[in-house]
């Protein structure tokens, strides 16, 4: 009896125990995200991040799909409190506050939400990553590469590489005049050859030599998500630098390829004196200039050649400069090649947009000898509408995020944004809202005529971001989708065929909005 009398009571003491252990956790999850509750904030409850957080670490979903249907299912709100991971965040979803948030009250919103590494190791001391004091004067240094010179002379260099993709199309047509084509695998080695001899200064053969194009596979993965990706990402949720040390183990085998390469590029630049005005020229001229400025301070040169600061202190160190080609390299490889990709899709089942591009193209060339120069790129007025409207419908980079770095006011309220939180600015959203774009799927140049374009509500139109940290490369960008679209529709017309997907599906794993797998379309030679 004694014996029953102790099991039920110690069957009653485990439940007990549990009970309170179960309310003890609701109350610390009611505490943790009832963060916006308490501040009168509209939310979408830890139900519903949570989960969506899974599918995201899982990369069941793409993150900007995620945001996207939260900002579907809230409208009405000009701003909704969520959870991304443990973390509390804030969608901006009424697009005027914009300019107000992220542009007047830049100083609030400085950084994006990488987690900060001061001493910006492992390839995290590039402009999408750097905050503070650091990015200023990296982006300071950085953005006279982006000058109207600079670009007129990367448009001269591309003409070889619209030679080499000129010859691989007529070698796939020879003997019939068409061919059915994998435009993504194709527009993303003619961008890693346009964007390599740039950045890089060297041919990078992935038109003619794809199989041996290790940096295209490189900046391929380095741009994928994995479950590396997604454990740092839990991590840095849970714990900042232990997501960095990780993250440091896990992509010292990319960071090391990408750091030999650049330095060698940078070695064998200053070991043969050359002077070449490409991306790698520019920042080793600002190696150059605070090294010399070092040296007046005691500073030594390596065998008469200045070296790139080591001084972890020094802003242009060996590590800012490999880091700052990989940004530049990956962030322009697939975003050009998946803007490129999609445009040729859309013009293939718009064919009376395509004829009136390829009009357009001949105009522009009877006018200009034949040869299109960089000055003549402004004429196309009707293929940068054309391009505008693909990165509405298709924004390789779907939403915008920041770091509040300040507490913010929120204008004419009393709501309070706090030091810490995330923000995310729908763009993907903005962009496929009727309010803002009638139709939303259907593809009409239009919307951007010069009689249109007055008429886009300011800030829900924004491709290449928006205030100080806005796309430094949005000029060149656009500079080098239109001169790729201008070398492939000058000379083909694009068609579905039987192998075409439609509608496009959109590769989970990328971290910018890329097409998954082929997409295939037939060229046909114009005669
Ligand atoms: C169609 C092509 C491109 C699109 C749609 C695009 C879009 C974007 C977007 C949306 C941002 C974030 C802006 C923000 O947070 O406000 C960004 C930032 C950036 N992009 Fe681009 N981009 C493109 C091409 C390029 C190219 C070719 C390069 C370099 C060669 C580049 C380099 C960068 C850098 C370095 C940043 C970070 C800027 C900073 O924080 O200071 N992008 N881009």
């Amino acid at each position: 009896m004694e014996l029953l009398t102790s099991v039920v009571n110690s069957q009653v003491t485990l439940a007990l125990l549990c009970i309170s252990v179960a309310l003890y956790v609701w109350f610390l999850i009611q505490k943790k995200f009832s963060y916006w509750n308490k501040r009168g904030v509209p939310e979408i409850s830890i139900l519903t991040c949570l989960p969506n957080f899974i599918v995201q670490l899982l990369q069941i979903k793409r993150f900007s799909t995620i945001v996207s249907e939260y900002y579907k299912a809230t409208e009405g709100h000009s701003f909704i409190g969520m959870y991304q991971g443990l973390r509390p965040a804030i969608m901006l979803r009424d697009p005027t506050m914009v300019n107000d948030w992220i542009v007047k009250g830049f100083s609030n919103f400085h950084d994006r939400n990488s987690p900060p590494d001061e001493k910006a190791r492992n390839l995290s001391g590039n402009l999408l990553s750097l905050t503070g004091e650091r990015w200023h004067i990296v982006r300071a240094k950085v953005s006279p590469a982006f000058s109207s010179v600079k670009l007129n002379f990367m448009y001269d260099a591309n003409k070889s590489y619209a030679v080499e993709a000129r010859i691989y199309l007529e070698r796939l047509c020879s003997g019939k005049n068409e061919a059915i084509v994998d435009v993504d695998d194709f527009v993303s080695r003619y961008a890693m050859d346009v964007i390599g001899a740039w950045g890089l200064g060297g041919e990078c053969n992935a038109i003619k030599d794809p199989q041996n194009c290790e940096i295209k596979k490189i900046l391929d993965q380095f741009m994928r998500s994995s479950w590396r990706r997604s454990m740092e990402l839990f991590l840095s949720m849970v714990h900042p630098s232990l997501a960095r040390l990780f993250r440091s183990r896990c992509f010292s085998n990319i960071s090391n390829f990408i750091t030999s390469v650049t330095n060698q590029a940078i070695k064998t630049r200053n070991e043969n004196g050359s002077s070449g005005k490409d991306f790698l020229q520019y920042l080793i001229n600002v190696c150059r200039a605070e090294t010399e400025g070092e040296q007046e301070e005691g500073e030594t040169m390596l065998n008469g050649v200045p070296q790139p600061l080591k001084n972890e202190d020094s802003v242009f160190t060996e590590n800012i400069v490999a880091s700052t080609i990989v940004n530049m390299l990956a962030a322009g490889l697939h975003t050009v090649a998946a803007t490129t990709t999609f445009c040729l899709y859309e013009l293939a089942y718009h064919p009376e947009i395509q004829d009136r591009v390829f009009k357009e193209i001949q105009t522009v060339k009877n006018g200009s000898g034949n040869e299109i120069q960089f000055a003549d790129l402004k004429k196309f007025s009707y293929l940068t509408q054309v391009i505008s409207e693909t990165l509405r419908k298709h924004p390789p980079g779907g939403l915008m995020v920041r770091k509040c770095t300040e507490t913010f006011n929120v204008p004419n309220s009393s709501f309070v944004i706090e030091k810490g939180v995330d923000l995310l600015i729908p763009t993907i959203g903005f962009h496929h809202d009727p309010k803002y774009f009638p139709n939303p799927e259907n593809f009409d140049p239009e919307r951007f005529s010069a009689e249109n374009i007055d008429k886009i509500v300011p800030g829900s139109y924004l491709p290449f971001g928006e205030g100080p940290r806005f796309c430094i490369a949005n000029r060149m960008a656009m500079m080098n989708v239109k001169d790729m679209l201008i070398t492939i529709l000058s000379e083909y017309s694009l068609h579905p065929c039987s192998k075409t997907k439609n509608p496009l599906k959109f590769d989970r794993k990328t971290f910018t909005l890329s097409p998954e797998g082929e997409v295939w379309l037939c060229i046909k030679r114009r005669i």
